[in-house]
């Protein structure tokens, strides 16, 4: 190893942590194929993985192994008691002399108060790790670091034993050949509680036209059953075959696997500078040029889908004028066009006051209208009492967040949950004054096709 090309770290920390050591190492690799890293840790770390790539692929984060997992349980102070235990944790590991950071990665639960029993039996209502090994490729270059957090005083033989390891996974994963994996055969496909879907819709329309509430979104679940179980690597590849331009995420909990390929950004930090998407409005792509085109004119030009978006632009936008100082909020939408879906799209930017974070952002944000709806608080109890399913980390925030607070939220919808032979897929859609069950059972279709793909189930207009 050329000793200039990494960087350690040994520390005890003095906080909440005391008595615990940190150490970290950093070494800068030849790039290797994110998801060959994922693999290579199958063996050792199934259940304790991670995988993250931004929407422009400049930033990929696998992670193998847990350092340290913090999770939260409580509906009330889950945000505030992840932040804190981040804060303290981070300072004792950050390293101003690598060209990467360790990194806090996971998410939380969509809605702490929903009771109802569910597949996520795995996923606590906040579940982040420090990887033990964390890759990131950013660009042309690609750094593996080795965090290790113990109370154990003399580390030394562990810490010797986790290089040898980091080498053997580096070594399998730039040796290895490229896997072409098969679709998964698709023995079931299930529609979970469709009528229980189409009545809360109607339910759900008559109390927005009573005037009390705006915009509420509401979501069904499919099942898909397998011949044999499925591989949280696979699922991956599959989708970065199939949704390039999304962002990619997975997240292993023991022997569940939750992962997606969304095109929503909740929001990014960056030296200071916040970034957030206005995504909400719907329709498919044609078949043609000029088909498509019309369809995106006329879905900018639709009251209805005009309505759905413009409540995501205000929250978003007030959430911004709090913690930013020159929020920057266009006035009209663009379009956004996914293999599958095109979408109003309104970017807003600002610079973060001093005193905000990033995870105090994703606090203020989720749900934004385009999950959650308008006003808040109501929609979220409208969506617990109508909505027939609990979301579990559908919808939810995740991401990541690094030892100097920059970091990036995705809303994890165009998602599925992998439970053994079975995966569970989700999607929903705003409802407003003028929605119609029909209208939205046929747009949680053209939303269930990025998974449909990934997964191999017939895609709706082909079954
Ligand atoms: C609810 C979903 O998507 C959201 C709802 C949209 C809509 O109703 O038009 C559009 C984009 C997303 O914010 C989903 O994909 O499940
Ligand atoms: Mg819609």
């Amino acid at each position: 190893m050329n000793p200039q090309s990494y960087s350690s770290t040994e520390k005890v920390a003095a906080n909440r942590f005391s008595g615990y050591r940190f150490y970290t190492e950093t070494i800068e690799v030849s790039t290797m194929s994110s998801l060959a890293f994922f693999e290579a840790g199958q063996e050792s770390y199934e259940g304790k993985r991670m995988f993250w790539q931004n929407r422009e692929k400049s930033f990929t984060m696998v992670g193998l192994g847990h350092a340290y997992v913090l999770t939260a349980n409580d509906h009330v102070g889950r945000y505030k008691s992840i932040k804190k235990d981040w804060e303290e944790l981070s300072s004792q590991m950050v390293n101003e002399e690598t060209a990467v950071q360790p990194v806090l990665f996971g998410g939380f639960s969509f809605d702490p108060l929903n009771n109802e029993p569910s597949e996520w039996r795995n996923f606590p209502q906040a579940y982040f790790a420090v990887p033990t090994f964390q890759l990131i490729v950013k660009g042309e270059q690609a750094y593996v670091s080795i965090h290790l957090i113990t109370n154990k005083s003399n580390s030394f033989a562990e810490f010797e034993a986790l290089r040898k390891e980091r080498d053997r996974l580096i070594h399998g994963a730039q040796v290895s050949e490229p896997k072409e994996y098969k679709k998964p055969r698709v023995l079931e496909k299930k529609e979970l509680k469709k009528e229980d879907y189409m009545r809360s819709i109607e339910k759900v329309t008559e109390v927005i036209r009573s005037g009390k509430v705006d915009k509420v979104v509401i979501a069904r679940a499919l099942r898909l059953r397998f011949e044999e179980s499925l591989s949280a690597a696979a699922a991956l590849s599959q989708a970065a075959n199939e949704q390039p331009e999304s962002f990619l995420f997975g997240l292993e909990a023991e022997d569940q696997f939750f992962f997606g390929a969304t095109p929503e950004r909740l929001v990014k930090v960056e030296a200071n500078k916040a970034l957030s998407t206005c995504l909400a409005g719907s329709t498919p792509r044609g078949k043609s040029v000029e088909e498509d085109e019309a369809l995106g004119e006329a879905l900018l030009n639709d009251a209805k889908n005009r309505s759905e978006h413009q409540y995501v632009v205000q929250m978003i936008g007030d959430v911004f004028e709090e913690h930013c100082s020159n929020p920057q909020i266009p006035l009209i939408p663009k379009l956004m066009k996914i293999r599958d879906i095109q979408h109003l799209h309104t970017p807003v930017k600002g610079q973060l006051k001093s005193g905000s974070s990033l995870l105090d952002l994703v606090e203020a944000l989720h749900p934004t209208p385009a999950l959650g709806g308008e006003p808040k608080q109501q929609a979220l109890s409208l969506i617990r009492s109508y909505e027939p399913m609990n979301r579990g980390y559908y919808a939810s925030p995740i991401g990541w967040i690094d030892a100097k607070g920059d970091g990036e939220f995705a809303v994890a919808i165009r998602s599925a949950l992998i439970d053994g032979n079975k995966a569970y897929l989700y999607a929903g859609g705003g409802i407003v004054a003028d929605s119609t069950p029909e209208a939205e059972y046929e747009e949680t279709w053209v939303k269930f096709r990025p998974m449909l793909r990934v997964l191999g189930g017939n895609l709706h207009d082909e079954s």
